[in-house]
């Protein structure tokens, strides 16, 4: 058995936007504003700077500063995990240990990002970010973005470690998702990336989901999950239908992520725009989000009943 409590692990966990003042700098403010508001929404944790939280665009220091405002802000209530994946592995070790620091209860990382690497790399480079610490480790798998394809030899290598606690799905074969459960045995967390699959993805082992679309309504995130937990898979199947509309209405924009925060903003949550290259709404694309942002809240209403 892994020595970690993994409960703490499963369940919703919203992968949190990157929050930006006017000029684009990070605003530790507004994601301590941000993180707090989730913390009464009942989801399990915070998934802080993946692909959500922009990560990969923002220096090492600026993902401290975030980590480090939400640890402060929600470390005792929710349950943080520091994606701390990076082109190069000396940075992922630095974000590591200052998870570590700053009272994470795990990291996360991608595959080192650009270089065509063959899985001896990938697996120096998880080694080391999972030795520069003693936080349980959680494999962040997504080939659509990084390229590198995780086969089910080298999950099963590394899950036999007791630091490696889980993997988090962002492919999109529930397949492969029930294949790495599998392989990875009953201590071995298998976190839903897709969450137009969040219910697909627990019918077939998935311990619980980190999503990006979770932050705008989590809330119809944790009604799917408490009808499927309820064993009452008619509604949780029409839940997750309605949920999907939603998804692809939000995936219409010029980016998800400048979709929602749009939709944050409406709601009295000015976290910025994405950072280039990554789009934000324009002028004209107002009036659909705050169509939009009126038809979540009406099914949220639906949905606490
Ligand atoms: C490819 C991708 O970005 N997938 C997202 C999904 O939450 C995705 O935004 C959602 O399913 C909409 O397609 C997550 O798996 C990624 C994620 O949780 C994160 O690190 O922010």
């Amino acid at each position: 058995m892994k020595p970690y409590n993994l409960e703490q692990f499963k369940g919703i966990i919203i992968a949190l936007y990157a929050s930006y003042d006017d000029l684009g700098e990070i605003n530790t403010e507004a994601v301590r504003r941000l993180a707090r508001y989730y913390a009464t929404t009942g989801v399990k944790g915070l998934y802080v700077g993946g692909s959500s939280g922009e990560g990969m665009l923002q220096t090492v220091e600026e993902r401290k500063q975030i980590l480090a405002a939400v640890v402060a802000e929600v470390g005792e209530e929710l349950t943080i995990i520091a994606h701390v994946g990076a082109a190069a592995t000396r940075d992922s070790v630095e974000l590591a240990k200052h998870a570590e620091e700053v009272g994470a209860h795990a990291v996360s990382a991608v595959p080192s990002i650009y270089y065509r690497l063959s899985a001896d790399s990938v697996e120096g480079h998880w080694q080391a970010i999972i030795d520069a610490s003693s936080l349980p480790f959680i494999i962040y798998h997504i080939p659509q973005t990084t390229g590198f394809h995780l086969s089910k030899g080298l999950l099963t290598k590394m899950a036999a470690q007791d630091k490696v606690i889980g993997v988090k799905i962002s492919a999109e074969s529930t397949f492969e998702l029930q294949q790495f459960k599998a392989a990875g045995g009953s201590d071995f967390l298998v976190l839903n990336g897709p969450d137009e699959q969040y219910l697909a993805g627990r019918a077939i082992g998935a311990d619980g989901g980190i999503g990006g679309t979770y932050g705008v309504m989590p809330e119809l995130f944790l009604k799917i999950e408490m009808c499927y937990a309820q064993g009452n898979m008619a509604e949780a199947q029409a839940w997750q239908f309605k949920v999907n509309e939603l998804i692809v209405k939000l995936l219409s924009f010029p980016s998800l992520y400048g979709a929602c925060k749009a939709i944050l903003k409406l709601r009295g949550f000015d976290i910025g725009v994405p950072r280039m290259p990554l789009l934000p709404c324009t002028e004209g694309d107002q009036g659909r989000i705050e169509q939009l942002n009126a038809e979540i809240i009406t099914l949220v209403e639906l949905a606490k009943g």
